[in-house]
């Protein structure tokens, strides 16, 4: 049996909808990341589950008891909010023992268990330490702390490392991946940050206008998006309508080589960075560079067809065209993934994926 279910989940705020007909099961052990931009109802999910907002439609269960009203201190559910919210007046010791001072624990067996949970996110004999006197990423770690303290069977994060600058994010994901897979704890996290639910997921939960517009492992979302709009909040621009016969493509590019049983007839097409091969001028589609980005292990280079809407490349750190020459564009099949999804209705469909709020 799932541990949390939700089934047909709908939330209006007047004429707003922040979620519609959500279904989503999560099984015991699982980590499941809710991704998406701003305004797609990442939160609003977090609240139904906790139950500080009432569904208007739909059922939420956990361990498959519905929770219509149940309290939010009765679901059994741990909640880690974006900032943190420590009570700055006691300390860490304090902090971590709250869950289960409040639910009247016996004072030694507090202790035990605040011991263990600060050995354990690794701040260990942190007890006495002030709050005030934490860093960002040491107060996160007593936040953690305080919510797994009452062993919730489902913990909930919104945002968990939302304030922390990016190399500590990077750590610190890492870290709580490793907690919650020793303690077998079942979470349900949401960010808007991709590379934070990519590390920390064993599943991907994109929302769309309040609706799931992909559900699956980290390595099926990147490999194959279900839509244009999922690959463009994923950060891949290459995404164009087109016509597929067998193992070739009509786009705005030209003729595009996609893999052998690619979804045939009209569909969008996706060409990773790494696909778009650069040649002589005389070769392939005429393109000019533009912008060259810096990424580390390569550049991503911008290309200007003479027809058909801008590409990006990426090119090896030795093999990177100067800005302004003509360059000759080819296609790698095995970069290129053709979408499920039909070709976009509009140009609009999918753009930029901070078009998530309705207004
Ligand atoms: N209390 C509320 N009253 C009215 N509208 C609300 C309320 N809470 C959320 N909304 C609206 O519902 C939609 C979903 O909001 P929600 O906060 O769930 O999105 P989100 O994905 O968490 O966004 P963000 O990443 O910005 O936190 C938005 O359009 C938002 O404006």
């Amino acid at each position: 049996m799932a541990l949390l279910t939700l089934e047909d989940v709908t939330v209006r705020f007047g004429h707003r909808t922040a979620l519609e007909a959500v279904d989503l099961e999560i099984a015991a052990h699982e980590i499941v990341c809710v991704l998406g931009p701003s305004g797609s109802g990442k939160s609003t999910l977090l609240r139904v589950v906790a139950g500080l907002q009432p569904p208007d439609t739909g059922r939420v269960l956990l361990e498959g008891t519905d929770q219509a009203g149940v309290p939010v201190h009765r679901r059994g559910v741990g909640l880690m909010f974006q900032d943190h919210q420590l009570f700055p007046q006691r300390d860490v010791g304090g902090n971590v023992a709250f869950g289960l001072r409040m639910r009247g624990e016996p004072r030694g067996q507090q202790q035990r268990r605040v011991a263990e949970l600060l050995d354990l996110v690794g701040l260990p004999g942190a007890q006495g330490r002030a709050v005030a006197a934490l860093s960002g990423g040491e107060q996160q770690r007593v936040a953690l702390a305080r919510a797994l303290a009452p062993r919730p069977r489902l913990l909930m994060l919104d945002e968990p490392l939302g304030q922390l600058d990016r190399s500590l994010r990077e750590r610190l994901v890492v870290e709580l991946r490793g907690v919650f897979t020793q303690l077998g704890t079942t979470v349900l996290a949401v960010t808007h940050d991709q590379g934070e639910a990519f590390a920390l997921a064993d599943r991907v939960v994109v929302m769309r206008d309040g609706r799931v517009a992909q559900s699956g492992t980290p390595v099926e979302v990147w490999q194959r998006p279900a839509s244009a709009f999922v690959a463009r909040f994923l950060g891949f621009d290459n995404v164009v309508a087109a016509t597929v016969r067998g193992d070739i493509a009509d786009t705005p590019w030209g003729k595009v080589p996609v893999p052998a049983g690619s979804p045939q007839g009209r569909r969008t097409l996706l060409v990773r960075p790494a696909g778009v091969r650069l040649g002589p001028p005389e070769e392939g589609l005429r393109c000019t560079v533009g912008a060259r980005t810096f990424r580390g292990s390569h550049v991503a280079v911008l290309l200007r067809p003479t027809d058909g809407p801008e590409m990006e490349a990426e090119c090896a750190l030795r093999h990177v065209p100067d800005e302004g020459a003509t360059v000759g564009v080819s296609f790698a099949a095995e970069d290129v993934v053709v979408l499920e999804e039909r070709e976009p209705a509009n140009a609009d469909e999918g753009a930029a994926p901070t078009g998530g709020r309705a207004d």
